[in-house]
C-alpha cells in the first residue's frame, strides 16, 4: 500500500520515546503514523535495559550461591548454563514486547508504517511509498554504538550491545572497551556467570558520576575479580589465537576470546535528510531548545537523538513534554535537575540533581554535603549490604539540590531524593518522615537528620533542655 498521508501527528522511530507519544496522542484522539524501520520497543526492549537487567538478575542468581558462607549455608560454585541464561533472557523480551508490539498500537488506532523515513521536504517524510505530510513531527530515532577510532577494530568479530544478547556462547575471556554504564554492567554480569573479565578504559570509569560513590562500586568489581584498568589507551586490536588482542599504548598486549566494545553512543540521523528539512544538528544529535523543538517549528527530536542524557525514563519524560507543550499547548521546559539515572552493578550507583562539585560552584560555601553509611543501617546489617554510602547536597537553608547513592538497590532508593528535588521539598521534611523499621529505605531520613544532629545536640539545645527538665512536668 502506499499513498499520501496528512496525519495530526508523524512520529519516527517506535522506541521508548516515540511510543509514548504514539500512544498518549492516540488516546487523547488524534490521527497518529509512526514510522519505525526495525524493531518495535528500539534499544531498550531488543538491544538495552531489559536483556541487560535480565542477564544481571541471572548473574546475581549466580553469584548468590557463592555468597552463602556468612548465613552458615555452605557456598558452591554455580554450574550456569549459559544457553538457559540466554532463554531466560529470551523469555523476559517476549514477555514484555506485546506492550510495544505493531498489533497494540493498530488498536489504538496508530498507523504503523515498518519502513525507512526520511524527510523529502520542511514538513514532509518519505518511508517505504508513503509520502507523509504532518504540521507536527516527532523525531525519536535513537543512537547506536559509537566504535571508536581503534586501529583494527572494524577488522576483528566484537560485540556491541546490540549483538551480545544474541550470543550463546559464554567468553572465558571477555575484553570489555569502556568502562561506562553499559561496559560495567556487562562486565560484572559475565564475571558473575563465570568469565574473566578485563575492562580497557581510556579515562576514568563512570565518569559522570560523583568519584567517592563510583569508587564504592569499583572497588566491590575489583574484589569479585574484574580486571579494570583506567587511563590505558588501547593503540590497535587484532585476530589472536581463538580470539582477539588488544595492544595498548607501551606495547602491553591483553588476549581475551572476545571483546565487547562499549565506548559511547551515536545519534541516529543519517537516514533522515535533516537539511531537506532545514534541522540544525551536530555530532551530539539534534539541535533543541528546552521544549525539545528543533530548528524546523513543525519538529521536534526527543530521546537518544538529541544528545540529552541517554536513559529510557528521559525518552519518557521529554515525550510526555511533548504532548504537553505541543498538544496541550501548556508551558513544557525540559528541568534535567529533576531526572535521575541509575547503574545497576551491585552496589547500584543512583544520582539524582546537583553533584557536590557542580553544586559548590553554584552555590558557594552554602552548600552541605550530609553522608550516612549503609554500615549504620540495620537491614543492610541483615543481609551483609554494608558496602555503601548516601551522600545528599542542600544549600544554605537546607533546600536538597542533590542526592547520590551507591549501596543495595540504589536505584530504587534514590526515589525519595527524586521526589524531593521535583517538589523542592527541605531537608526537614526528610528528616521528619516515619519509614519502616528495618528498611534500607531509613538512609534517607538518617542523613536528612544529620543535617540536625551538631545543632540538636550541641550546648545551646543541651542547655536548653537542661534548664526546661527543672522545671514542673507539666
Ligand atoms: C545495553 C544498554 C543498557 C541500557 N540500560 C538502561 C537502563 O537500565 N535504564 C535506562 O533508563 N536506560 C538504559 N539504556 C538507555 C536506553 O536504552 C535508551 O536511552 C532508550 O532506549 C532511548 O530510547 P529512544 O526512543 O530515544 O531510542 P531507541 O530505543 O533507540 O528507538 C529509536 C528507534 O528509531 C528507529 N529509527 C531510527 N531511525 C529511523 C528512521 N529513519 N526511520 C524509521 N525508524 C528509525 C530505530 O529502529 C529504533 O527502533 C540502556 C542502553 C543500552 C544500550
Ligand atoms: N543503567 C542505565 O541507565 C544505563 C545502562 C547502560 C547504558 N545507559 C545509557 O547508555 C549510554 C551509553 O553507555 P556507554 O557505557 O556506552 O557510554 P559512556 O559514554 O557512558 O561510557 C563510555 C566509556 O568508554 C570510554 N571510551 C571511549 N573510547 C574508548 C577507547 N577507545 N578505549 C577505552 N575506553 C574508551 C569512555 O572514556 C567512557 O568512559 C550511557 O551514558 C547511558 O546514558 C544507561
Amino acid at each position: 500500500m502506499s499513498g499520501r498521508l496528512t496525519p495530526d501527528v508523524c512520529i519516527v522511530g517506535g522506541g521508548s520515546a516515540g511510543l509514548v507519544v504514539a500512544s498518549g496522542a492516540a488516546q487523547l484522539g488524534l490521527d497518529v503514523v509512526l514510522v519505525e524501520r526495525g524493531l518495535m520497543g528500539g534499544d531498550c526492549l531488543n538491544f538495552g535495559c531489559v536483556p541487560s537487567k535480565a542477564l544481571i538478575a541471572a548473574a546475581r542468581a549466580a553469584q548468590a550461591q557463592r555468597s552463602g558462607a556468612a548465613f552458615g549455608i555452605a557456598p558452591v560454585e554455580p554450574a550456569v548454563d549459559f544457553d538457559k541464561v540466554m532463554d531466560h533472557v529470551a523469555t523476559v523480551i517476549a514477555a514484555i514486547a506485546p506492550n510495544d508490539s505493531v498489533e497494540r498500537f493498530e488498536k489504538l488506532g496508530v498507523r504503523v508504517l515498518q519502513d525507512e523515513a526520511r524527510f523529502v521536504a520542511r514538513n514532509e517524510l518519505q518511508a517505504g511509498g508513503h509520502r507523509i505530510l504532518s504540521k507536527r513531527i516527532v523525531l525519536a530515532t535513537g543512537s547506536r554504538p559509537a566504535l571508536p577510532p581503534v586501529p583494527g577494530l572494524t577488522e576483528v568479530p566484537h560485540f556491541t550491545n546490540e549483538t551480545i544478547f544474541a550470543n550463546r556462547t559464554l567468553p572465558s575471556h571477555l575484553v570489555v572497551l569502556g568502562g561506562g554504564p553499559i561496559g560495567l554492567e556487562m562486565a560484572q554480569a559475565f564475571r558473575r556467570l563465570g568469565a574473566r573479565v578485563t575492562v580497557l578504559e581510556a579515562a576514568t570509569c563512570l565518569a559522570k558520576d560523583d568519584p567517592e560513590l563510583s569508587a564504592i562500586v569499583l572497588a566491590r568489581l575489583r574484589a569479585e575479580g574484574i580486571d579494570i584498568r583506567e587511563g590505558t589507551r588501547v593503540a590497535s586490536v587484532e585476530r589472536a589465537d581463538g580470539g582477539i588482542a588488544a595492544v595498548l599504548e607501551g606495547g602491553a598486549r591483553i588476549e581475551g576470546s572476545h571483546l565487547l566494545v562499549a565506548a559511547g553512543r551515536i545519534p541516529n540521523v543519517e537516514a533522515l535528510d535533516l537539511d531537506r528539512a532545514g534541522i540544525a544538528h551536530d555530532r551530539r544529535g539534534i539541535t533543541v531548545d528546552d521544549s525539545l523543538r528543533t530548528s524546523n517549528r513543525n519538529v521536534w527530536a526527543i530521546g537518544d537523538c538529541n544528545g540529552r542524557p541517554a536513559f529510557t525514563h528521559m525518552a519518557g519524560h521529554q515525550a510526555s513534554l511533548f504532548i504537553r507543550g505541543a498538544l496541550f499547548r501548556a508551558p513544557a521546559k525540559l528541568d534535567p535537575a529533576i531526572v535521575p539515572w541509575a547503574t545497576y552493578t551491585d552496589p547500584e550507583l543512583a544520582q539524582v540533581g546537583a553533584g557536590e562539585r557542580e553544586a559548590r560552584a553554584k552555590h558557594g560555601d552554602g552548600v552541605r554535603v550530609l553522608r550516612w553509611k549503609f554500615a549504620e543501617n540495620d537491614r543492610a546489617q541483615t543481609e551483609y549490604e554494608t558496602d555503601g554510602l548516601v551522600k545528599v547536597i542542600t544549600d544554605h537553608r537546607g533546600r536538597v539540590l542533590g542526592a547520590g547513592i551507591a549501596g543495595p538497590q540504589a536505584g530504587e532508593l534514590i526515589q525519595t531524593w527524586c521526589l524531593a528535588i521535583a517538589a523542592g521539598l527541605k531537608i526537614s521534611t526528610l528528616a521528619g518522615f516515619v519509614p519502616p523499621y528495618p528498611t534500607l529505605g531509613e538512609t534517607a531520613k538518617r542523613a536528612a537528620g544529620s543535617y540536625y544532629a551538631a545543632r540538636l545536640f550541641g550546648p545551646r539545645t543541651r542547655g536548653l533542655v537542661r534548664f526546661l527538665a527543672r522545671l514542673p512536668v507539666w
